[in-house]
């Protein structure tokens, strides 16, 4: 699950894939989420910007006939109480409605973003400064303000608007800002900095992609509210009474609710469907521009019957010999995606014996990390698993329910995880992380389990427990987590330890340690191990047997000294000399070519 990009100048400031506007178009006009309120957005806008062309009288023309009256051929909407038409009103109403909600929209993000990227993205004095303006926005009360420009400017709805957006600053300023900070200390943006990109390629190109789907939905949101709070202000008076407002249609219709109130009905619908529409559009536009690269969808009962009825494939096979720990034959995993499934592994097959190390081994996107996950039964709830088997210590765990799955865990089977200080969480002492499970899996008491618990951390070398106990994740180094989630790891006695790049995050110096580390706890223990890795110099130092993956399939597995020996796949010699530099592997491998040379066979 790690991946390695190195940053070049060619490729700095420009991210790796980027989805084109057309595409987006394309995703949302066929989104029934984005489609439907696009439909209704539309048709209201053209409506309103016709309205000279679709009216069907003056409408401010005062008909004495019309007042009250019902829907009729001549007026579809009936007429209002002082007998003006009422579809000719609503259609010239939302002119200035949605005239308002640009303004806003516009004086918000153009006041708010860029104050948000220069906070987020420099900190220090600008971030200080325009939070503190941000803050004092916040809390002076926007609509006594509105009430006060409103005397001030005889109710100049431009005006108020205007004045409304920049009380909506705060709100895009603070989206921004938090986005921003999230990015700005991505390595990504570092390599970006460090390869010469300047400030603003890297704020257009990186950190705007990531901000984009929040402020098109926070603009959504703001549209709905700049309608309602105008028509708000229409309701309660302000503005031109003259001109037709949504707003004062509505006022209006209040004012006869007793006799008449049909003239609610027609500005209550538009608004409403407007802002609604405006809400929903932004969520499926958030969503589609949002980093998820493809819409998932939860497993239906279909889908459950049917990896049901595959996995009953596996009972008719014979349980593997006594001496292999874990057994996976034929396992194929594919997601769940919103119009097809997506296969990833396509028939895996590996095994490990007992007490022995087997490496998993491939480049980026190859699968291994799926497999195991597979295997302990983590993959996401979108993941299909299917297999021919899955044997742990003799018994075939394909067939059983999650829940007796998981009921292995950290009891059977242990895990030890990439990125040992994210798997730390900071709000608990390293002692609280290590005693809890153990209270809740194995059942010891307080004091059993935190001697326990501070026998394991000395047995994985950390000399002063009870110190380390105390300490916060983030006050030890990668190493020393590490140690400690090894140290989890063995708390429940497993048969079976599963090493997902356990070194990857770690230090070349510490990598050997902690590699050292899980060889001989390994062989103390006599535990299966798996240890996922890219690198084949892991699997030359530590592994009896490998498994080479590619493209979620096997290429070439058995002992680790006959693959390297003569490996059988191009891939697999790759990998091999990928690894070569000047690690024990390498020299073992130097010796052995020399040993040949002499024996007078090619190296
Ligand atoms: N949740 C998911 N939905 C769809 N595809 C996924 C999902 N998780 C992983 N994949 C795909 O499965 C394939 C195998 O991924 P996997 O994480 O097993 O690779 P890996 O070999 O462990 O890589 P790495 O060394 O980077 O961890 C990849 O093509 C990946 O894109």
């Amino acid at each position: 699950m790690t991946t390695g990009v190195i940053y070049s100048r060619a490729n700095a400031g420009r991210p790796k894939k980027r989805r084109s506007s057309r595409s987006v178009a394309r995703r949302f006009f066929t989104h029934p989420g984005g489609l439907i309120p696009g439909i209704i957005i539309l048709v209201v806008l053209v409506a309103t910007y016709s309205a000279p062309l679709i009216q069907m009288h003056d409408p401010a023309h005062i008909d004495y006939d019309l007042v009250n009256a019902m829907p009729s051929w001549q007026h579809i909407l009936g007429g209002d109480a002082v007998g003006r038409d009422l579809w000719s009103r609503l259609v010239w109403g939302g002119q200035e409605a949605f005239l308002g909600a640009l303004i806003v929209m516009v004086v918000g993000i153009g006041i708010g973003v860029p104050a948000g990227l220069l906070g987020g993205y420099f900190g220090g004095l600008p971030d200080s400064g325009l939070s503190w303006i941000s803050d004092a926005l916040m809390s002076v009360p926007g609509m006594i303000v509105l009430l006060i420009v409103a005397g001030g400017t005889n109710g100049n709805m431009l005006i108020l608007m205007a004045v409304m957006g920049v009380f909506m600053a705060p709100g895009y300023y603070r989206l921004t800002r938090a986005a921003t900070m999230a990015v700005r200390n991505e390595p990504y943006v570092d390599a970006a900095k460090v390869s010469g990109v300047s400030h603003s390629r890297i704020v257009g190109s990186h950190i705007l992609r990531v901000i984009a789907a929040p402020i098109i939905i926070q603009t959504s949101l703001t549209a709905g509210v700049a309608l309602g709070m105008q028509a708000g202000l229409q309701f309660i008076g302000i503005g031109d009474t003259l001109k037709p407002s949504w707003g004062g249609m509505m006022s209006d219709g209040m004012k006869s609710i007793l006799t008449n109130p049909w003239l609610m009905v027609p500005p209550a619908i538009v608004l409403g469907l407007v802002i609604a529409s405006f809400a929903i559009m932004g969520s499926t536009l958030g969503q589609i521009t949002g980093t998820r690269s493809e819409k998932v969808r939860r497993l239906t009962k279909a889908d459950r019957r049917g990896i049901r009825a595959r996995a009953t494939v596996s009972a008719g096979l014979p349980a593997p010999e006594q001496d292999v720990a874990v057994r996976v034959r034929g396992l194929k995993v594919s997601y769940a995606l919103a119009d097809r499934e997506s296969e990833v592994l396509h028939g895996v097959d590996f095994e490990v014996r007992t007490s022995k190390v087997l490496g998993i081994v491939g480049e980026s996107g190859s699968g291994k990390s799926q497999s195991v996950f597979a295997l302990l039964d983590l993959l996401p709830g979108n993941a299909i698993a299917q297999a021919e088997g899955i044997w742990i210590d003799g018994a075939n765990v394909q067939p059983l329910s999650h829940a007796r799955r998981r009921a292995l865990l950290g009891r059977d089977i242990a895990y030890i995880p990439q990125e040992p200080i994210s798997n730390l969480d900071p709000m608990f002492t390293i002692g609280h992380q290590l005693i809890e499970p153990m209270r809740a899996v194995l059942k010891m008491g307080k004091r059993g389990s935190r001697e326990y618990a501070i026998s394991l951390l000395r047995r994985v070398g950390i000399t002063d427990p009870e110190r380390v106990m105390k300490l916060y994740p983030h006050e030890v180094s990668g190493g020393m987590a590490q140690r400690v989630l090894i140290a989890g790891a063995l708390a429940g006695r497993p048969k079976l330890l599963v090493a997902d790049e356990p070194t990857t995050a770690l230090d070349v110096t510490v990598q050997a340690e902690v590699l050292e580390l899980l060889r001989e706890l390994q062989a103390e223990e006599g535990m299966a191990l798996i240890i996922v890795t890219h690198n084949f110099g892991v699997v030359a130092d530590i592994c009896d047997d490998v498994t080479v993956m590619k493209d979620g399939r096997v290429i070439e597995a058995g002992p680790v000294r006959d693959i390297f020996r003569a490996p059988a796949d191009p891939y697999t010699r790759e990998l091999i000399a990928a690894c070569l530099d000047d690690s024990e592997s390498r020299r073992e491998l130097d010796e052995h070519a020399e040993r040949r040379t002499l024996e007078g066979a090619p190296a």
